[in-house]
C-alpha cells in the first residue's frame, strides 16, 4: 500500500468521527484492514491519525488566518492531518505532505477545493503560523495550546490549580507506553521478560506495580506469550485496582462492571483458582470478551453473565460476597493519550447523570456484601464530581459503610491518596488517570 492511501485511510478515520462520533481505536483498527495497511504504515498511520485528534484545537487555531471561508468537515480534516505532518513530523517532508493533500482533494472533491488546499498549505509553508503567545487568558492558553475544551480546562483549573492542570493537559498529548500485567498464577516477570525477548520484543519489569511489564520494543499483542495466556494487556493504574481489592483464595468475589474483563480476570489470577468471581456487565455481547480472557489465560474461576448491577438484589437475593468491585462506566476523562475523541465529546452535563449511576451501582453493591466486606469503587476519570462527589454522596446514604485507606497497594501510590482516596494523574508515573476508594461493610 502506498503512503498515499495511507493518508486517504486516517481522513476516512477523521470524518467518521466526526460523523459518528465513533471510538477511534476502533476505527482505527476497523481501517487497517479495510484499507489492507501493512505493518509497516501501520505506526505512521496510528501517529498521524492520533496526533492529528490530539492537536485539532491547536491545528485549528493555526489554520484560521489562512481560510478565507467556511469549509467542508472533510477538507479541514485534510488540512489539519497534511499540516499536522507538516509541524509534527520531522521525518515527513513538508513537500510530500502538501503533495498528497493535493492529491486527495482532486480525486474527493473539484479542482478549485485542490487550488485552495495547495494554496493554505503553501502559504503556512511560506509564512510559518501564528504564535500562541497572543493568547493572554491562561485557561484559554492552555485549551489552545494542548487541544483540551475550554470547559474542561476550567473546570480542572477549578478543582486541581492551573499548574496542575497544564501538566496532566500537556502528559495527555504523549502517546503512552504498552504496559502488560504477567500471569503470575502460571508465571514469573522474569521468565515472560525473557520469552518476549526470543520472539524479538524488547521489555521491562514495571517499577509501579510487581505484576507489570514495560514494553520498549515491539508489539505484545502478536507474540506467543501472550496468545499462551502468560500476558494480559493492561494500563498500571488498572493494574492497581485488584491489588487494592485484596481477594484472597478461596473467597467469593463479584465484579459488577466487569467486560472487557481486565480487572476479572486479575482477581481470578490472585486467587489462583481457588474460589470464584463472578463477573457481570450490562451487555450480552461484552461478557464473550471477558469469556475469551477467561480461557485465554487458562482460568477456571470465572463466570460471565449479563446483568444491570443496579438490579442485583433483585437476581440474587440470597447472594452475599466477601468483596465486590464497582468499577463504574465513567466519563473516561483519565485515558484521553489513548483516546482522544473522549475530551471533544464529553460535555459537562455528562458528568453528573454518570455520578448518578455510579451511586446506583454502588448502592446495589451494598445489598450483596458480607458484614466486614470489601468494596472498591474505581474509575478511570480524573473527575472530582463522578470521585470524590460520587464517594461523599455513597458515604452519606451509607452509614453502615466506611471508607478505609487504600491497602494493597504498593506504599509508593498508596502515600499519593488524600483523605483515604487515591486519585492518581496520568502525570505521576505515567499511567492513565485513575481513582480508587475502598470501603468496608460495619
Ligand atoms: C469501565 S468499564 C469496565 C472495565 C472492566 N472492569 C475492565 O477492567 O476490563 C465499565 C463497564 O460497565 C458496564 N456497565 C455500564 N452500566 C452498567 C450497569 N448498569 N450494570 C453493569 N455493567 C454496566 C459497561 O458495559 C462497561 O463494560
Amino acid at each position: 500500500m502506498s503512503k498515499f492511501s495511507l493518508r486517504e485511510a486516517a481522513l476516512h478515520i477523521l470524518d467518521q468521527i466526526d460523523k459518528n462520533q465513533s471510538y477511534s481505536n476502533l476505527l482505527l483498527n476497523h481501517a487497517i484492514q479495510k484499507f489492507n495497511i501493512s505493518k509497516k504504515d501501520t505506526g505512521l498511520l496510528t501517529e498521524i491519525t492520533y496526533g492529528t485528534l490530539q492537536r485539532k484545537m491547536t491545528l485549528d487555531y493555526y489554520l484560521e488566518p489562512f481560510l478565507k471561508k467556511k469549509v467542508e468537515g472533510w477538507v479541514r480534516n485534510l488540512l489539519r492531518l497534511s499540516l499536522y505532518q507538516m509541524i509534527y513530523l520531522d521525518r515527513v517532508p513538508e513537500r510530500a505532505a502538501i503533495h498528497e493533500a493535493v492529491e486527495i482533494a482532486k480525486k474527493k472533491g473539484h479542482k478549485g477545493i485542490s487550488g485552495m488546499v495547495n494554496g493554505v498549505l503553501r502559504s503556512i509553508q511560506r509564512q510559518g503560523v501564528r504564535t500562541l503567545d497572543e493568547i493572554s487568558d491562561p485557561v484559554i492558553k492552555i485549551s489552545i495550546e494542548t487541544s483540551h475544551p475550554e470547559w474542561l480546562v476550567k473546570r480542572w483549573a477549578a478543582h486541581f490549580g492551573l499548574e496542575k492542570t497544564k501538566e496532566m493537559c500537556e502528559r495527555n498529548l504523549i502517546a503512552p507506553v504498552q504496559t502488560a500485567r504477567v500471569n503470575t498464577s502460571r508465571i514469573s516477570r522474569s521468565e515472560v521478560i525473557d520469552m518476549l525477548k526470543q520472539e524479538g520484543v524488547e521489555a521491562s519489569e514495571s517499577t509501579i506495580v510487581p505484576a507489570g511489564i514495560r514494553v520498549k520494543k515491539g508489539n505484545i499483542a502478536h507474540t506467543g506469550a501472550y496468545k499462551e495466556g502468560y500476558i494480559s494487556v493492561q494500563d498500571e493504574s488498572s493494574m492497581l485496582v485488584a491489588y487494592a481489592l485484596g481477594a484472597v483464595p478461596g473467597e467469593s468475589i463479584l465484579d459488577m462492571c466487569a467486560a472487557p474483563g481486565g480487572k476479572t480476570t486479575h482477581i481470578a489470577e490472585s486467587l489462583n483458582n481457588e474460589g470464584e468471581v463472578l463477573a457481570l456487565d450490562l451487555h450480552e455481547h461484552k461478557i464473550k470478551l471477558i469469556k475469551e480472557n477467561a480461557d485465554r489465560l487458562k482460568l477456571e474461576n470465572v463466570k460471565g453473565e449479563a446483568m444491570d448491577g443496579r438490579k442485583l438484589n433483585e437476581h440474587y437475593p440470597d447472594r452475599q460476597f466477601d468483596r465486590i468491585l464497582v468499577d463504574a462506566p465513567c466519563s473516561g476523562l483519565g485515558v484521553l493519550r489513548r483516546k482522544p475523541d473522549i475530551k471533544y465529546a464529553k460535555r459537562e452535563q455528562d458528568l453528573e447523570s454518570l455520578s448518578r449511576i455510579q451511586q446506583e451501582l454502588l448502592h446495589a453493591a451494598v445489598g450483596s456484601l458480607k458484614k466486614g466486606g470489601t468494596l472498591v469503587y474505581s474509575t478511570c476519570t480524573v473527575d472530582k464530581e463522578e470521585n470524590e462527589g460520587t464517594v461523599n454522596k455513597f458515604l452519606a446514604d451509607h452509614p453502615e459503610m466506611e471508607l478505609t485507606a487504600p491497602a494493597g497497594l504498593p506504599e509508593s501510590i498508596a502515600a499519593l491518596a488524600e483523605n483515604n482516596m487515591l486519585q492518581i494523574f496520568p502525570q505521576d508515573f505515567d499511567g492513565d488517570g485513575f481513582f480508587i476508594a475502598s470501603f468496608k461493610k460495619k
